[in-house]
Order: structure tokens, then sequence, then C-alpha cells
């Protein structure tokens, strides 16, 4: 396996800008997921790792080699990349082991060498007895270890996954989840997943680049982009982040500074060294928000909707602070709002956003 170094690529199309300026390290077996809404450019840079689109500006190296830059390009049979799409592209009138055997038919590798390599990837993706079914006899999370299995019997050194999950029902892609990352924990091998689906994102892997309008947002842990996000398009992106203004009244000390939000004041956690600022924005997730009693600092506001989703409701709240401004929290069973219900509640905590408005976007 082998790690990939992504340095300061741009793609172009026209004028449109498919990516500008991205670069990203992925460490040799790591499993790194690219995250973003439609169009943001995820399926560009896989097909550009891949070699199947020439860069307009900047370098990939895989393994420190060098693969694609403005002088040249490594084509992509010689760049020893597995893919795994959504579809998984078997042949049908090929038994499993056929399929995942003819790449190597086709390069004349003995017959010999060939089952052993077959047998050694079907064990991998644990399905060591399907080498004689066709793929319409098996389920689809079954279908896709075959295509995993496919890609791995070439030995590549890296693998990307195009939103492998994409064409499952819900509970098979659970399943699914579980077993690309027990693949990971036994095989080490250095992946790149594409996906718009955060929880598989989070769910999966080490690292997330988060991406927009070609862009790279932030590259963190799962844990990182959700508490510490770096400007309000992460905030928001992930896990429906809410992002109110607000006034820093303090300099950070200890990790902390004061805020002013919504008409009170409190703590919120931030960056070392960051500064009083009139025109901050803090990040707000659901578990933050709490009831307030009457005499308690907090702010007042109207329920606008309440859906009972089994077990709480998804509460959304208008404060008279920031009217047409939603706050959306959960009320666990038993569920006491309803729409109309005036409230008053309390921030318990937050994250200062980085990264203002010009910076990050
Ligand atoms: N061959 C092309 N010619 C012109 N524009 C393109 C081409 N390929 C992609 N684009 C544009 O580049 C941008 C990024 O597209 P890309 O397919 O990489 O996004 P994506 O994040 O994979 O989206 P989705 O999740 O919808 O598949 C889009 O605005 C798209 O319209």
């Amino acid at each position: 396996m082998a790690g990939l170094s992504i340095q300061r690529i741009s793609k172009h199309f026209g004028a449109a800008k498919a990516l500008d300026d991205v670069s990203i390290e992925v460490a040799d077996g790591e499993f790194l997921a690219v995250l973003g809404p439609s169009g943001c450019g995820k399926t560009t840079l896989l097909r550009m790792i891949a070699g199947f689109e020439d860069v307009s500006g900047g370098s990939i190296e895989i393994g420190g080699v060098e693969v694609s830059s403005l002088e040249s390009s490594l084509p992509p049979e010689k760049r020893r990349v597995g893919i795994v799409f959504q579809n998984y592209a078997l042949w049908p009138h090929m038994t499993v082991a056929e399929n995942i055997g003819y790449a190597l038919k086709v390069a004349r590798v003995r017959r010999a060498e060939r089952d052993k390599r077959v047998a050694d990837a079907l064990a991998l993706v644990d399905m060591q007895q399907y080498g004689d079914r066709r793929p319409a006899n098996l389920s689809g999370g079954q279908r896709q270890r075959v295509a995993l299995a496919r890609c791995l019997v070439a030995e590549p050194r890296l693998v990307l996954f195009d939103e492998p999950l994409a064409n499952l029902d819900v509970h098979l892609r659970a399943s699914m989840e579980d077993e690309f990352a027990k693949f990971h924990k036994r095989t080490g091998t250095t992946i790149v997943y594409i996906t718009h689906d955060q929880a598989e994102a989070m769910a999966l892997a080490d690292r997330i680049a988060v991406m927009d309008q070609g862009r790279l947002m932030q590259l963190a842990t799962p844990h990182e982009l959700y508490h510490e996000p770096v400007n309000e398009m992460v905030a928001s992106f992930i896990s429906q982040g809410m992002v109110l203004p607000a006034e820093v009244l303090t300099a950070e000390s200890g990790g902390q500074c004061r805020v002013r939000l919504l008409g009170h004041e409190l703590d919120v956690r931030c960056r070392a060294g960051e500064q009083p600022d009139p025109n901050a924005k803090i990040c707000i997730r659901r578990s933050q928000i709490a009831a307030a009693d009457a005499d308690e600092p907090g702010f007042d506001g109207t329920v606008v909707k309440a859906i009972y989703r089994g077990g709480a409701s998804r509460i959304e709240f208008e404060p008279d602070a920031l009217p047409g401004t939603r706050l959306h929290f959960d009320e666990a069973d038993p569920v006491r709002c309803e729409t109309g219900q005036r409230l008053r509640l309390k921030l318990t905590n937050g994250w200062l956003i980085p990264e203002r408005e010009a910076a990050g976007c």
C-alpha cells in the first residue's frame, strides 16, 4: 500500500472551476473520506487520482512517485489504483471467481497463480464459499464485496470508493459499513472514500476532507469536524449545526471566551488567541440548547414546529431576538412542546467559528 499526496491541484472545465487549489495528504494505510454537497468536486477529485482527468494545475503523488502534473500524466492502468463504484459492473455470464480473475487472465497470469490470487481476494472479503455463484444469485451487499475483491486482486496501492453504498437499502448499508470498517482494519489498505453521506463518512473514516464549490474547507477527524468546525459551511453542513451572530466580549483564556448572543452572555469554547470581535459567529449543537428557568439568563421565543420522531420530538424554535432564525433541538418523551408555545431557553456552550465569512467560504 502507499500514501497519497495531492498538492495544490486545480481542474477547470472552460471557465468553471471544478477544483480550486486543493491539497490533501493521505498517510499509508489511512482511511480518508471526501465529503461534500452535490457538485462540490468529489468525483472530479477521484477521477484525477485515478488518472481519468488531467490536472489544470498542481500535482499528485502516489507512494512518493509523481503520477499527475501539468507536464506529465501516468495512464490509469499504470497507477495501480483500484476503484469500487456504486454500480458493481460485474459480468453476469461469469461466475464470481471468473469475474474476479478476469483481469489476471487478460494479463496472462498463469492458472495456478491466478487461482491462488482469486482465492486470497475472496478470503479478504469473506466470500470464500461463493466463487462458483453467478452475480444474479448474490445479494446487493455480496455483489459489492465481489466488486471489492475484483479490485483487490490486482494488488492496488490505493483503493478509491465512489459512493459504493448509494444504491443499497438502509439496513444493507449499515452492514456494509461494518464490512468496510473490518476490511480496512484487517488489510490496512489506503482508502479514499467519496460520499455525500456524512453518517457514513463519520462511521468509517480516520479523517474527512469536507469540500464545497471545488475547495477544501477542512480536513480533520470526525470528532474535530463536529466540535471545532473552521468556518460556517462546515459548521452548518456537519450534523446541521446552527450558526448564530455574536459579539466576542473577552479575549481567549483557557480555551474559552465570553460572548453575547441572543441577548444573553455565556462562555463558549474557542481557539487559542481569539480576541474581542463585534461580528463573530458561534456554532451551536442541538445538545447545547436547554430549558431555562424564569430567573435564569436565557432568551424567549416561540415553538414553530414540533415533529414527533419516536422517543423524541424535533422542536423548531424562533427566538424573539432574531426573527426568521430557526433553532432546533430534540425533546425526549414525554414530549411537552407544542406548536405556538412560548418557551424560555438557554445555551450551555458553543464554538466560536475561527474563520470569519470573508476568509472561510
Ligand atoms: N466534464 C465536465 N465538463 C464540465 N463541467 C464539469 C465536468 N465534470 C464536472 N463538471 C462540473 O464540475 C463541478 C464538480 O462536479 P463533480 O461531479 O466533481 O461533483 P460531485 O461533488 O461529484 O457531485 P455529485 O455528488 O452530484 O456527484 C460541477 O459543477 C460539475 O458540473
